[in-house]
C-alpha cells in the first residue's frame, strides 16, 4: 500500500515535468504564502481605516452624549503622542542622567502600547462619567497639542477650569511673595481664590513641549482621584502657551524641609509624628496602586513630595512623572525618571517600572525618615554615603539605636524600631518580586499603632497618657 503511494507520489506530472510530491509541497506552501498575503492586506486596512476614524473603533462603547466634547480632546490627545516612540529632545543629558534619572528629563517616553491604553482609559472613565460637562466651552486641543479655549470660564468634566486671569488676580499677577515653592517643572504660588479658598498654583514651564505633558500627566493621574492622603487637583488653567495646575494649598510645608531644613531645625518632629506621616504616605500610595483602574505608579516617591498639614497628614503629591498602568500588565517600560537616592535599582537598569519601584522608594522614604539621613549624602564619610547602604550595615552590626535621627526628641521603644526598620528592609529588597505590596505594608504600620500600645512599645521615657498624642502642638 506504501509503496504503491510512493509510487504514485514519485510520477511526473505535466508541470514541468515535476514529480507528484513536488508539485503537491508547493501547492500547500503557495496556498499560505497567500492566505498570509490576504491575513496582512486585511490587518493594513483595518489600521489605516481606524487611524483615519478613530471613533469607528469605539462604536460599540456607548458614550454619554454629555461626553461627547471629551472624547474630541482624547483623539486630539492620540494625535499629539502620535503613536509613536518620543526621542527625547534634550541634547545635554548625559549617559549618566539617563540611567540614575540624576535629573528629571524634560520628555517623558510612551511606547505605542501606553498611549492607546491610555486612550481606551479615558474613554471608558469617560463611559463611567457621571460628572457634569460644560459643552461648547472648551474646544480641547489641536493637533500641535495647543489648547483651544473659547473666550471665558469653561470646565472640562472633572475639576474646574480656570481663566488664565482669574488665576493672575489669585496669585496678586504671579507676585514672588506669593512663590511658595519651586520644582524642576515651574514655580509654584500660593493664591487665594473668589470666595477665599485657598490654592497652590502651579506655572508649568513650558521647556519644549514639555509644560503640556506634565499638564496632561498630572490631569489624567489625579483629576479623578479624591484621597485624604494625596493632594487634590482642583482644577487647572490651558491658554495659549500657558499651563498651570491649581491644587488644593497644603499648609505646613513639605516633609523634606521638616526633616532637613529650617522647620525641623527648631522643631524637630517627634517619632509619633513620624510615623503617623509614615502610615498616611502609605495608604495614599495604596491607594494608588490598589484602588484606582488603571493603576497609578508615582515614580517620584520623596520627602519633598510629601506635603503636610497642621494635623501632620501627609498628601502625595507631584504626579508629573505618573505612569498608568492597565489592568492586565505586570509594569510598563519608561524612559527611567525620578530622584537620584530614591530610585528602585531594577527601575535604573531596565526601566521596567511597576509598584513595586514606588515600594522602593517608600522604603528609602521611611529610612530617612527615622534617621534624618538623606538618601544620598556626598558630606558624609565614605561609608555613609549612601543611606540604604548604610542602614543595612547597622543593622547588620545590631546597632539599631545608631540609626535614629540625633534631632528625635524622645527615642521610641526598641521594639517598635525593630518593627519599621523591618518594614523599611523589606521595602528596599533587591528582589521587587520580595517587596511587599503598600496595601500589605499599611496593615503592618496598623498592626503596630493600634491603640492598645504595650509597655515595651512605649517611646522611651515618655508616660502611657501621652503615648496616644500623636498631633503635636507646634
Ligand atoms: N499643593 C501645595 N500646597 C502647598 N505647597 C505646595 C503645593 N504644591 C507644591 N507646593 C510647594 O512647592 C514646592 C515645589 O513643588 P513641585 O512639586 O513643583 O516641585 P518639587 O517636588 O519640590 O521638585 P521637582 O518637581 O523638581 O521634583 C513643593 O516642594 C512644596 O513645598
Amino acid at each position: 500500500m506504501s509503496d504503491s503511494m510512493n509510487e504514485q507520489l514519485a510520477k511526473h506530472t505535466s508541470i514541468f515535468g515535476l514529480r507528484l510530491w513536488v508539485v503537491f509541497c508547493l501547492s500547500v506552501g503557495a496556498v499560505i504564502v497567500v492566505s498570509l498575503f490576504l491575513l496582512s492586506v486585511w490587518i493594513i486596512f483595518r489600521r489605516t481605516n481606524e487611524s483615519r476614524n478613530p471613533k469607528a473603533s469605539s462604536r460599540n462603547q456607548e458614550i454619554p452624549k454629555a461626553s461627547r466634547e471629551i472624547q474630541e480632546i482624547v483623539i486630539d490627545h492620540n494625535n499629539v503622542y502620535s503613536g509613536k516612540m518620543q526621542p527625547n529632545p534634550s541634547p545635554d543629558s548625559s549617559s549618566e542622567q539617563l540611567i540614575y534619572g540624576i535629573e528629571k528629563q524634560t520628555f517623558i517616553m510612551k511606547t505605542e502600547d501606553e498611549v492607546s491604553a491610555d486612550f481606551a482609559r479615558i474613554k471608558i472613565e469617560i463611559g463611567k462619567s457621571q460628572r457634569v460637562v460644560y459643552p461648547g466651552k472648551f474646544d480641547g486641543f489641536d493637533s500641535h497639542g495647543k489648547a483651544m479655549v473659547i473666550q471665558g470660564v469653561s470646565h472640562l468634566g472633572w475639576g474646574h477650569w480656570y481663566s488664565l486671569r482669574e488665576l493672575e488676580v489669585s496669585t496678586n499677577g504671579f507676585a514672588v511673595k506669593n512663590v511658595i515653592g519651586e520644582g524642576g517643572y515651574g514655580r509654584v504660588y500660593y493664591g487665594l481664590l473668589q470666595g477665599n479658598s485657598q490654592v497652590a498654583v502651579k506655572n508649568l514651564l513650558n521647556n519644549r513641549g514639555q509644560a503640556e505633558k506634565e499638564f496632561r500627566v498630572e490631569v489624567e493621574a489625579i483629576g479623578r482621584v479624591r484621597h485624604k492622603n494625596l493632594v487634590r487637583l482642583v482644577g487647572y488653567c490651558a491658554e495659549g502657551e500657558h499651563r498651570m495646575l491649581v491644587y488644593e494649598y497644603v499648609n505646613n510645608g513639605n516633609l523634606e524641609q521638616w526633616l532637613h531644613g529650617q522647620r525641623g531645625a527648631s522643631n524637630p518632629l517627634t517619632w509619633q509624628i513620624r510615623m503617623h506621616i509614615i502610615l498616611g504616605t502609605a495608604k495614599g500610595l495604596s491607594y494608588l496602586h490598589e484602588d484606582l483602574e488603571p493603576k497609578v505608579i508615582h515614580r517620584d516617591i520623596k520627602s519633598s513630595n510629601i506635603l503636610l498639614d497642621k494635623q501632620w497628614n501627609p498628601k502625595v503629591s507631584d504626579f508629573g512623572l505618573a505612569k498608568l498602568i492597565s489592568p492586565g500588565s505586570s509594569h510598563a517600560r519608561t524612559r527611567v525618571m525620578g530622584t537620584f537616592g530614591y530610585v528602585a535599582p531594577e527601575y535604573a537598569n531596565s526601566g521596567m517600572v511597576n509598584e513595586g519601584s514606588d515600594v522602593y522608594s517608600f522604603g528609602v522614604l521611611i529610612m530617612e525618615i527615622i534617621s534624618g539621613r538623606n538618601p544620598v549624602d556626598y558630606n558624609r564619610h565614605p561609608g555613609e554615603v549612601n543611606l540604604v547602604e548604610w542602614l543595612k550595615k547597622m543593622v547588620a552590626d545590631r546597632d539599631l539605636e545608631g540609626v535614629l535621627d540625633p534631632k528625635l526628641p524622645e527615642k521610641p521603644s526598641l521594639r517598635a524600631l525593630k518593627r519599621i526598620l523591618l518594614v523599611a528592609l523589606r521595602c528596599v529588597n533587591a528582589d521587587t518580586k520580595q517587596r511587599p505590596k503598600v496595601g500589605h505594608v499599611v496593615h503592618m504600620l496598623e498592626a503596630e499603632q493600634s491603640p492598645f500600645i504595650r509597655d515595651d512599645q512605649r517611646p522611651i521615657g515618655v508616660p502611657v497618657s501621652s503615648t496616644r498624642m500623636l498631633v503635636a502642638t507646634k
